[in-house]
């Protein structure tokens, strides 16, 4: 009988709301190891990620040096992944240098990658031969949540979302609205051409238009964690589907699933929905 090494793994934006939670859950894996925690928040540098995070001391600093991290990964037995949970401005510029080092990165940062620059990842990733996950949303209740709409979608002409977050959020709209309006649109359908032309009186009042012109409304307020709603209406009827979050460990699943998936990737793959 082999044993297998335990999969190393690097948290980036360890001291955040989300990486925080990672910490807590790679620790508590039999097949995970954590070996680094990376953080550009001068209040978390120095300190040890287990104490900050509850757990205990795990004799693992916070620092903000991401390539030296990546450096001691390369010497681990096995390859190392990296989990990003950050900001928008970085995100890009970090999957790169990860994947230039053969460390796996499983992506949850919303709201920084264009098309262009996802496109280019990819071509990257494929030429390195390193797998790479970018997930804008970890939780399997926004899974189903997509698979019905795309289900509702045959039947429905019109459409828009509503996505609700907490106030502390930088991007909107949210990564998950936008990648559920990318799959309402993969059938080629435009959507809410019945609506007649429209004044709005004070600017964007219907909120922005992406995939086939699928309205997307963002609220932000304290007291919200993330939720969604993708509305469809039609004549005499709407069918609303919802998805709350009480609690981030709904996206930790997910996260576990996909830091064991992407070390048996070449690419980079896009949604939860593909890993499952
Ligand atoms: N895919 C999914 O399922 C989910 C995705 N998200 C996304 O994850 C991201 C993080 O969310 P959340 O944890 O709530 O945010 P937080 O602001 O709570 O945490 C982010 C942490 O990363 C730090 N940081 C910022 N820039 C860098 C950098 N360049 N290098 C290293 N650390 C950095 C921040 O420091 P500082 O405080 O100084 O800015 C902070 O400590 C967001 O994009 C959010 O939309 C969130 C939930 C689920
Ligand atoms: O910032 C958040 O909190 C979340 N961000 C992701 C997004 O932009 O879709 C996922 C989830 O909605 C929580």
């Amino acid at each position: 009988m082999t044993i297998e090494s335990p999969i190393p793994v690097i948290v980036n934006g360890a001291g955040g709301k989300m990486g925080r939670e990672v910490i807590k859950h790679v620790s508590l894996s039999k097949d995970m190891v954590l070996i680094g925690a990376v953080d550009k928040n001068s209040n978390y540098l120095g300190k040890d990620i287990g104490e900050l995070v509850g757990i205990g001391n795990l004799e693992i600093p916070v620092i903000n040096d991401l390539e030296s991290m990546l450096i001691t990964a390369t010497q681990e037995k096995v390859p190392g992944v990296i989990v990003d949970f950050t900001h928008p401005s970085n995100v890009y510029n970090n999957i790169r240098t990860a994947i230039a080092y053969g460390v796996r990165p499983v992506v949850g940062t919303t709201g920084g990658l264009t098309e262009e620059q996802l496109k280019d990842l990819e071509e990257f990733s494929d030429k390195a031969s390193t797998g790479c996950l970018v997930i804008p949303n970890f939780s399997i209740g926004i899974v189903l949540l997509q698979k019905a709409a795309i289900q509702a979608s045959k039947y429905f002409d019109d459409v828009e979302i509503v996505e609700s977050h907490h106030n502390h959020k930088v991007d909107a709209p949210s990564g998950t609205a936008i990648q559920t309006a990318q799959m309402l649109s993969n059938s080629g359908k435009i959507y809410n051409t019945s609506s007649k032309e429209e004044t709005e009186t004070t600017g964007s009042s219907r909120g922005c238009l992406a995939s086939n012109n699928v309205n997307i409304h963002s609220i932000r307020l304290p007291g919200l964690i993330a939720h969604q709603e993708v509305i469809f209406g039609s004549e005499g009827q709407v069918y609303t589907l919802r998805h709350d979050t009480s609690n981030r460990t709904c996206y930790m699943p997910g996260v576990l699933l996909a830091i064991r998936q992407v070390t048996q990737l070449k690419h980079l793959v896009y949604g939860l929905d593909k890993i499952l």
